[in-house]
């Protein structure tokens, strides 16, 4: 599990470890949610513009095939990295407990936080019942301590726990935030905006 707030490092995190994976010869299925459209179609990008092709879906029951062929097999994926756990729910987790029994590492990228500052699902759950989780933190735009917090710069009155297309965005609508700052109207300086 790499989970943590926006801005923090995950995809990055996500993408180094596929790198390494590839290189060390193992078969890699690279996996975003379809809410997330900001790299184009299908690609994972990150908040620099690094991007890497991947399928995007919406159902996590898509992955279930996944486990499908034999191990040994060839074309049989050996590591699964998925990124935006968050957009996926709570119907995300028994797939990749099951695609774990099956023999398939999984690596999962995810908010832990929604921007009111409430648990996102499946998170939680995730962080739980992994082996390992690396939490990483961003730099608050208000004073640069490690933010472990983010805020949403636009108000709809939407519902932070259900994902929506309005709600994916970057710097133009998040702030990583560290305790002290969560308040959006808190004044930042130009450099870290
Ligand atoms: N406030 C911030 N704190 C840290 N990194 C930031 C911030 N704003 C922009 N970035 C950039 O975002 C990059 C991380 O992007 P990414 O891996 O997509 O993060 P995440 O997936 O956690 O949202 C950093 O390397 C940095 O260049
Ligand atoms: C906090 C929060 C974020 N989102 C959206 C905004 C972005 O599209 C992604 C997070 O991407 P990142 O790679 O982690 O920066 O999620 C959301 O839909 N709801 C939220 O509460």
């Amino acid at each position: 599990m790499i989970a943590g707030p926006m801005f923090a490092g995950k995809t990055e995190e996500l993408l180094r470890r596929v790198h390494r994976a590839r290189l060390a010869g193992r078969r890699v299925e690279v996996v975003g949610h379809s809410l997330d459209d900001r790299g184009g179609a299908a690609r994972l990008s990150t908040h620099l513009g690094r991007s890497t092709p991947a399928r995007m879906l919406e159902d996590p029951e898509m992955l279930r095939g996944l486990g499908d062929t034999p191990e040994g097999a060839e074309g049989r994926i050996e590591l699964l990295a998925l990124d935006e756990a968050q957009f996926f729910g709570p119907a995300l987790v028994p797939v990749l407990e099951q695609l774990l029994e099956d023999g398939i590492d999984v690596a999962v990228a995810g908010l832990c936080l929604t921007y009111d500052g409430e648990p996102f699902s499946p998170l939680p759950e995730l962080m739980a019942r992994a082996e390992e989780v690396v939490k990483l933190t961003a730099v608050c735009t208000v004073c640069g301590a490690d933010a472990a917090f983010h805020i949403r710069l636009v108000e709809d009155g939407a519902d932070a726990r259900r994902a929506t297309a309005a709600q994916v965005g970057g710097g133009e609508s998040y702030r990583a935030r560290c305790r002290a700052h969560r308040d959006p109207a808190a004044r930042e300086p130009r450099r870290l905006r």
